[in-house]
């Protein structure tokens, strides 16, 4: 049989399917973080009876009218897959919320369980639910459940009664027959009606006690942490504190074990080959396999770190404050406040963060939250910062957390842009974001998390990785007439001059050579190549000294092996971060978009974006550090020039489009 599970979001849905089922579906602390259906066994130990029941955790809700895209799936869902039975999850700490859209379940006539979840929370708060008196009131059974505890969770007692419900018919307590759903007004009404019906049910079956003292310290915090000034330097501070435990303090520690295991590795793979077998083919499998791979497998407990610093916080209910605070800026430059969960999942990955701008109304907001969200700094860029800030900035966390801000920097300047071009300026946005309460971070959670990333990191290393790496070993080994290439004439290989051409127009960025551009161009495939292909076109194993507990203790050497300035270095580091992300992260912005022409204009700008930035870095840089202007200085303006007067003249066009528009409702 088939079971959906439905209720408003943020009330434990996937959290209960991930119980139910032993999954590891991604869970935040807001609401929204659902976007598609998922679905599941449910295990074999909390489901006694002999049928098998297939679970099906749906996004969020507040009610069954097809208001933003999501709620749509779950409601043609509900209607049109016609599940045997419906698993409510109920907040129970926000009853007579939630129980609007139980009441518009149960009119379905499938039969519905409530679970009444939280209950933890409840219990905490001395809040009383009458349960038996709720299930008379409903008609159905309610059950209450803990989805976040191990054991002793209700979760058997759910399923039992799913069971047990199967093949009867729901009646429900509250009837909207002969109500015309397709007038407003009558809905509007009607829905005025049910509110007041729920209130009737709730006033009837809880008791809550008011605890002022836990409230009066959550405002208190929230007055600090989500203050319109504050909030934004004690999120840098925050953010610079991750990028430091992660990347020059706790990171580095557990890198520089794994970096020894992979050094074992090699000289084992040496030994085994011996001398028989062709120099060529080990020099595919030491420095363009295991070298490669090795190199960005090293700054996996970095990543791992950082991302378990990062549940932390989301888990305690920071982030929805950070939310907060930004989403002032949001609203001014035309994007909404739900616009900024996208880019916070987006410092994980890109795809779901992209993937979670369905969640937007606005079909506007939602294209240029698509367009806008890889400026964040996602997993697989961290080793190429983590790389540029050990070889040429001695481990700075600065390094990281600027990159952080100048990421959210040029989100609110493209927002700025964006909004004017499709001269919707006039557009207002009406969202309000809702705090969860804080609470102690769950060291399990942010485990899994950490784990499942560093799982998918793994995975990435050994496959596109290291195939990518091969390739580029193999293109600059050999030339085009398959001939191994001799020392000396490098830029003879297939690679160089597949790179040079695009390393010309690199030139005025202060990086214009093959290798540096080879490896920007395999950035586009996964971002991690970027090192990899560092890696394997300067001969270096790894990037992570094992004599010393840094990274890079021999970042000079590498340094000079690169020919970069710092200056240069930094802009490079910014062209890999701000032109557009992996192909991957591409093609979900293509089917958020749904539109060629913003899709092409998102990328086309995305590139953009990155040259502007690193050309104004690396000359702006190079003038003060050396008194004088980089090389390529005036055909980069020219570039640049062209660059930036083709957004100004979008935008004035956009502009007039405004005029236009206002001035015909005027
Ligand atoms: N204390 C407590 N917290 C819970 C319980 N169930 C879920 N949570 C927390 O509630 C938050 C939301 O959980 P999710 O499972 O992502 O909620 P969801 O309903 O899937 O949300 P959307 O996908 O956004 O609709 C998470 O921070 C969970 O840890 C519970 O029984 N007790
Ligand atoms: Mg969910």
């Amino acid at each position: 049989m088939k079971v959906a599970l439905a209720g408003n979001p943020n009330s434990g849905k996937t959290t209960l399917f991930n119980a139910l089922t032993g999954k590891a579906e991604q869970v935040g602390n807001w609401a929204g973080v659902t976007v598609d259906k998922k679905e599941g066994e449910i295990k074999k130990n909390l489901n006694t009876s002999n049928v098998q029941i297939t679970a099906v955790d749906l996004p969020g809700a507040y009610s069954m009218s097809p208001f933003t895209s999501e709620e749509s799936i779950t409601s043609s869902f509900v209607k049109n897959e016609n599940p045997d039975a419906i698993i409510n999850i109920v907040d129970s700490t926000n009853l007579s919320r939630s129980l609007f859209f139980t009441t518009q379940l149960l009119e379905l006539g499938i039969p519905v369980v409530v679970a009444l979840n939280k209950s933890d929370l409840t219990k905490k708060r001395q809040t009383a639910i009458d349960v038996n008196q709720l299930s008379e009131l409903l008609g159905c059974p309610v059950i209450e459940t803990v989805s976040t505890n191990g054991t002793d969770n209700g979760l058997e007692t759910l399923i039992s009664k799913v069971v047990e419900v199967k093949g009867q018919t729901q009646t429900a307590p509250f009837n909207s027959k002969g109500v015309n759903m397709s007038d407003k007004k009558s809905v509007d009404e009607f829905d005025k009606k049910r509110y007041d019906f729920v209130k009737g049910i709730v006033a009837k079956v809880e008791d809550r006690k008011v605890i002022s003292n836990v409230q009066t310290k959550q405002d208190v915090a929230d007055r600090i942490l989500a203050h319109k000034w504050l909030g934004i330097p004690i999120f840098a501070l925050v953010i610079y504190a991750v990028f430091s435990i992660s990347q020059t303090h706790l990171g580095p520690l557990f890198a520089d074990t794994l970096v020894g295991w992979i050094d074992e590795v090699y000289a084992w793979a040496e030994g085994m080959l011996g001398e028989d077998v062709s120099p060529v083919l080990t020099a595919i499998l030491l420095d363009g396999i295991i070298g490669g791979v090795g190199a960005v497998l090293g700054f996996l407990p970095l990543i791992m770190v950082l991302f378990f610093l990062l549940a932390l916080l989301e888990d305690c209910g920071y982030m929805a404050r950070v939310a907060v605070v930004m989403d002032r800026f949001f609203k001014k430059v035309g994007l909404s406040g739900r616009s900024i969960i996208p880019m916070i999942i987006g410092t994980g990955c890109g795809i779901p963060g992209i993937m979670a701008t369905r969640t937007i109304k606005n079909e506007r907001q939602r294209r240029t939250t698509a367009m806008l969200t890889p400026f964040m700094p996602c997993g697989a860029k961290l080793p190429v910062i983590a790389l540029f800030a050990a070889v040429f900035f001695e481990d700075a966390a600065w390094v990281g957390t600027s990159m952080y801000f100048l990421g959210i920097a040029i989100i609110i300047l493209g927002a700025l842009i964006v909004v004017r071009i499709t001269g919707e300026t006039h557009v207002k946005s009406f969202f309000i974001m809702e705090l969860p309460e804080y609470r102690i971070p769950s060291l399990k959670r942010a485990v899994i998390t950490m784990l499942s990333r560093g799982k998918a990191f793994i995975i990435k290393a050994g496959t596109i990785i290291l195939l990518t790496n091969a390739v580029v070993h193999l293109m600059q080994t050999f030339n085009w007439q398959f001939e191994v290439v001799s020392e000396g004439v490098e830029s003879s290989s297939i690679l160089a001059s597949i790179a040079s051409p695009f390393a010309i127009l690199l030139i005025p960025l202060g990086f214009g050579v093959w290798q540096l551009a080879a490896a920007a161009i395999t950035g586009f495939i996964a971002k991690e190549n970027v090192v990899g292909t560092l890696a394997v076109v300067y001969g270096i194993t790894n990037f992570i000294d094992t004599e010393e507990f840094v990274l890079l203790s021999g970042g000079e050497s590498v340094a000079s092996v690169m020919g970069l300035t710092s200056v240069a270095a930094l802009a490079y580091l910014m062209f890999n971060l701000f032109t557009p992300p992996c192909f991957a992260a591409i093609g979900a912005m293509n089917s958020e978009m749904e539109n060629r022409k913003w899709l092409w204009g998102g990328v086309a700008f995305q590139f953009g974006m990155g040259y502007v930035v690193a050309f104004m870095t690396y000359q702006l840089g190079t003038l003060v550090t050396t008194g004088a202007l980089g090389v390529g200085f005036l055909p980069g303006l020219i570039a640049v020039g062209g660059i930036i007067g083709t957004v100004v003249y979008l935008m004035i066009k956009g502009n007039e489009k405004a005029d236009q528009s206002i001035g015909i409702s005027a």
